[in-house]
């Protein structure tokens, strides 16, 4: 049995005191039916971590080296030092704005990995690849390029979210039967890749627009174990929904 997990990719939103204010309000309110998360900017991770007691705070982005002349980066053992034990990698505005690739997001998996920490892996393809019906084919791609060289006990660990691009942020959510139809084929993936037995530990969230009212139902889907939010997850009244919906 997957635990769901429900994680708020924040973005580039919210100051420290912002932060402070949010986990004061809804990290009591957290109860043990998903694992319950927000992903902050950098410099409010801290902040977050010394006030969650019970939300899982992660990063939304680190860097595949361990130290060096990487201007503007955040290494994987700065981020160990205050807490962090959660990162997204590859998320598709990092992939679109920012050249990540499937090669780095294969490097960071494999360095967030080996310093025990837990990536949740972005793979989704855009309006294009969906209307010219290569969604699959994208999201293979993706998800044998993410795992490259990792090993079977560090990827049954991984959470991949399958976010379509074309329902990030655009209030267009993917169908449940859509969404399903491709966490199925992700975890077929894994399958070919690791066999069933992992295929069956690694938990698959969809992504893309999910709101409070939606989530309950999205999790009924056999192969969707939870949900990367964004928009939905900035607001207290509207994370809280969020769990309450799972009560
Ligand atoms: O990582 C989260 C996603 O990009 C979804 O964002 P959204 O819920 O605002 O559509």
């Amino acid at each position: 049995m997957r635990k769901p997990i429900i994680v708020g990719n924040w973005k580039m939103n919210k100051t420290i005191a912002e932060t402070k204010a949010f986990v004061e309000a809804v990290d009591p309110a957290v109860k043990d039916t998903a694992d319950w998360g927000i992903a902050t900017p950098y410099l409010a991770l801290q902040t977050a971590k010394e006030n969650a007691k019970n939300l899982i705070v992660a990063a939304e982005n680190c860097h595949f080296k361990d130290s060096g002349a990487y201007t503007g980066e955040v290494s994987v053992g700065m981020l160990k030092e205050i807490g962090i034990e959660w990162v997204i990698l590859g998320h598709s505005e990092r992939r679109q704005y920012f050249g990540e690739t499937d090669e780095t997001v294969n490097a960071k998996m494999l360095q967030v990995l080996n310093n025990d920490m837990t990536p949740i892996v972005c793979v989704g393809e855009t309006l294009e690849e969906y209307e010219a019906g290569t969604t699959k084919e994208v999201v293979k791609t993706q998800t044998v390029a993410a795992f490259k060289d990792v090993c079977p006990k560090c990827a049954s660990r991984v959470v991949i979210a399958y976010e379509p691009v074309w329902a990030i942020g655009t209030g267009k959510t993917a169908t449940n039967e859509i969404a399903q139809d491709v966490c199925g084929y992700i975890r077929s993936v894994v399958a070919e890749l690791y066999g069933q037995e992992v295929a069956d530990q690694v938990r698959i969230q969809y992504g893309g627009s999910v709101k409070p009212e939606g989530l309950k139902a999205l999790l009924e889907q056999p192969d969707i174990d939870g949900a990367l939010v964004g928009g939905a997850s900035l607001v207290e009244d509207s994370y809280k929904a969020m769990i309450a919906a799972l009560d």
